[in-house]
């Protein structure tokens, strides 16, 4: 096996485990054997020290099933329904098959919006830091319940990476219902080669992961791809693995190379930009021109009024917004010390004249400080 993925998992003592609907399923309903499995590995991993932080989809699935559905409803409302029946069996599966090994479970339903607030994120930070201090495995799901499609956190994929970044975990394994990640969507080629080790994560990829979920998957590959690209950008690799193969923790953990392995980059967020780039809904966009793009992507700088060339959405003091190149690429997120009222008023202007333009007797120089600045741009972004 790769040097880095066996170092990877000898030093790993904190670990997230995402398990998605397609491998706990069984007959549109919960898949009991495997939840047993899951959980005795899960368990003996505790026993070891290691801490195991689980993201368990599964609730609709078993929602489906128990209420008598053929297939799950088409309106989200039904499917939101669906999911608060089913929560409440998935739960006690875990339950059930966890107290079998003497552990104990916790059970956590978060959003989006949960994590968007500074307060609430470091509190469900708190409570997930006690409960791995009593040993207790924490099982966390996304609200589906309350939320609307559109206040999503985008599925459990991303979840997963935001609850690995917010508790500085040191790997993140997905297990989904197939080898891993393959050269060609696998269902519709059959020469589809598994690829064992990603160190880059190509346009081609995304292109070759871009297919629909499975009946009861929520993002397919592509949101694996994306929580992958999250977690790299912080330093932490994400493991895919088929999560229906016997074993398949112990296998991992034992050195065997099933799965596809992103090998992460050298580390370029800290866990407060990333939460500013990934939890926080932007409320406006700031564009800029030449000289500001390159200066905050090759010399990490602030952006200053003079650089910006439009404003786009109304946003208060405080709020995050999408920064944008001079070629409209996206090139990350920041919160702004300006309304979108004065940041219009002072665009383009050098900072020593704000206090003339705004009135004001102690203005901040920069519309957004590189230290609330979150650029999550890659060169081969704009290819
Ligand atoms: N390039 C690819 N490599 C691997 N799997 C792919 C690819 N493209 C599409 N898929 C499909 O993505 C599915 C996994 O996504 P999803 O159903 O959302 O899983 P989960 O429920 O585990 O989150 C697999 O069943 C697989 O067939
Ligand atoms: N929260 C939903 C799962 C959402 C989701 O992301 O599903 P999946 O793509 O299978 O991991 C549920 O419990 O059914």
């Amino acid at each position: 096996m790769d040097r880095v993925r066996q170092s990877t998992l000898e030093n790993s003592r904190r670990i997230v485990i995402k398990v998605g609907s397609g491998v706990l399923s069984l007959d549109h309903g919960l898949n009991l054997k495997l939840i047993e499995s899951l959980s005795h590995a899960i368990g003996n991993l505790t026993t070891q020290g290691t801490q195991v932080i689980l993201i368990s989809s599964g609730a609709l699935a078993c929602g489906v099933k128990k209420i008598g559905f053929q297939q799950k409803p088409d309106d989200v409302k039904g499917r939101q329904a669906a999911s608060a029946v089913g929560q409440a069996g998935l739960i006690l599966a875990y339950e059930n098959a966890f107290e079998t090994v003497g552990c104990k479970v916790a059970q956590l339903l978060l959003t989006r919006d949960d994590l968007a607030n500074r307060r609430r994120y470091l509190n469900a930070r708190n409570t997930i830091n006690t409960l791995l201090d009593w040993r207790i495995v924490p099982i966390i799901n996304e609200n589906d319940t309350i939320v609307t499609e559109e206040m999503k956190l985008g599925g459990n994929d991303n979840l997963g990476a935001m609850i690995t970044l917010l508790m500085d975990a040191d790997l993140m394994i997905n297990l989904t219902d197939t080898d891993g990640l393959y050269d060609k969507d696998p269902r519709e080629h059959a020469d589809a080669r598994l690829i064992p080790m990603v160190t880059k994560i190509t346009r081609k990829m995304e292109k070759a992961a871009a297919g629909a979920p499975g009946t009861l998957g929520t993002g397919g590959m592509l949101t694996k791809l994306q929580a992958a690209k999250r977690l790299a950008r912080a330093g932490i690799p994400m493991i895919i693995a088929p999560g229906r193969k016997s074993d398949i923790l112990l296998r991992i953990f034992r050195g065997e190379p099933d799965g596809t392995y992103f090998v992460p980059g050298k580390k370029r967020l800290n866990s407060r930009k990333c939460w500013i780039a990934y939890s926080l809904k932007p409320q406006g966009e700031i564009h800029l021109d030449k000289g500001a793009t390159r200066a905050i992507l090759s010399r990490g700088k602030s952006i200053l009024p003079i650089g910006i060339t439009s404003v786009n959405g109304t946003f208060s003091k405080g709020a995050s917004v999408e920064i944008k190149s001079d070629t409209n690429q996206t090139l990350g997120k920041g919160l702004v010390n300006y309304s979108s009222e004065d940041v219009t008023c002072i665009m383009g202007h050098r900072s020593d004249t704000i206090c003339n333009v705004l009135q004001l007797s102690r203005p901040y120089a920069e519309v957004i400080h590189r230290d609330n600045l979150a650029i999550t741009y890659e060169q081969d972004d704009a290819s």
